[in-house]
């Protein structure tokens, strides 16, 4: 007996607010709420169908088959959520350029919530899809929706999802990656994460700090004003950085390439062009700049990084099915 097969599709987000550590590892909640961008240029299509005459779940990626006990456990609890026993076979493929570096698990765990939900019978809202995407991986919850998307910490499973905070983005912000390591990070963001809450003595700070930096920088999005967006997301994510350095053992995904590609930043503020960096856990930097200065940030960057190095990306849509 086989269920319908469905094939999902999500974007990838990036936070302007950064979710760095949890109040509780196997329900994924965390200690703060964060705000992200979707981004139209890299996604993941999922599809999936349960089949009776499975005995394992096959999962593959990009047509290579893994056993991976991170997408076993979240498909168990797609299954106890629908009441059923079957296993499914699950076909991922990450449309990021290759040797991005940006298939990042949000778009991943989104895709794989839906399809997975829609296979198994669930129909689930969307406040619902982004709590289940939200087990697979606490940045999934936030691709659900498009645009910009806020992800309230909550303190249980019931409370801990993504809201849209603006969906339809008609405002001209762009992100340009600069993607100079395509590896697998040497630090997954689970275990940085959990490295700096048990000892980052900035830690406390850290909450306090971010939790003020997402009012103001909801304010300033509102208020379309772009250098306050850019200077509270690059200050965000520098924050986010000294945590690692000052954790125990500390450690950093920043890598000398990383900093040219801030210093170019600051010499293109210092020409006059409004652009601001953002980082994650790896060493790739996303520039945020407005549309009617992407071309000539891309021209500066293409002289110092190979021009398939150079991503640019704009706000793109929330996790939806395209076929069944
Ligand atoms: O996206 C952000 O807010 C900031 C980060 O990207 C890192 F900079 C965190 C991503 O963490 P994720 O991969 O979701 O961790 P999981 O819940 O342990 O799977």
């Amino acid at each position: 007996m086989k269920s319908p097969k469905i094939t999902a599709r999500a974007h990838t987000n990036i936070a302007l607010i950064k979710y760095w550590g949890k109040k509780n590892q196997e329900l994924i909640i965390p200690m703060n709420n964060s705000l992200s961008l979707t981004l139209d240029h890299f996604y993941t299509d999922t599809t999936v169908q349960f089949d009776s005459t499975l005995t394992e779940d096959i999962f593959t990626l990009d047509g290579k088959t893994y056993h991976d006990e991170k997408v076993s456990h979240f498909m168990d609890i797609v299954r106890d959520l629908a009441n059923i026993s079957t296993f499914a076979k699950i076909d991922s493929t990450n449309h990021v350029p290759t040797m991005a570096g940006l298939a990042s698990s949000a778009s991943a765990y989104a895709a794989l919530a839906l399809a997975a939900s829609q296979a198994a019978g669930l129909n689930l809202d969307r406040k619902d899809l982004s709590r289940l995407a939200r087990r697979g991986s606490g940045s999934a919850s936030r691709s659900i929706y498009g645009g910009f998307v806020e992800w309230q910490a909550g303190t249980n499973d019931l409370d801990s999802y993504a809201v849209p905070f603006e969906e339809d983005v008609d405002w001209d912000l762009q992100m340009i990656a600069i993607v100079l390591d395509p590896n697998e990070k040497k630090i997954s963001s689970r275990a940085g994460m959990q490295t700096v809450v048990a000892t980052s003595p900035y830690y406390p700070a850290w909450v306090e700090s971010t939790t003020a930096d997402l009012t103001k920088i909801k304010t300033a999005i509102q208020a379309r004003d772009f250098t306050t967006v850019g200077e509270i997301a690059e200050s965000n994510a520098m924050k986010m950085h000294a945590l690692n350095m000052s954790a125990t053992p500390h450690f950093s995904y920043i890598e000398p390439d990383s900093i040219k590609v801030m210093d170019a930043v600051a010499e293109l503020r210092a020409q006059g062009i409004p652009c601001y960096y953002t980082m994650d856990a790896g060493p790739n930097v996303k520039i945020i700049c407005q549309k009617q200065d992407t071309q000539k940030i891309s021209d500066y960057l293409t002289n110092l990084f190979a021009p398939e190095k150079v991503l640019v990306s704009a706000a793109g849509p929330g996790a939806k099915i395209i076929a069944r």
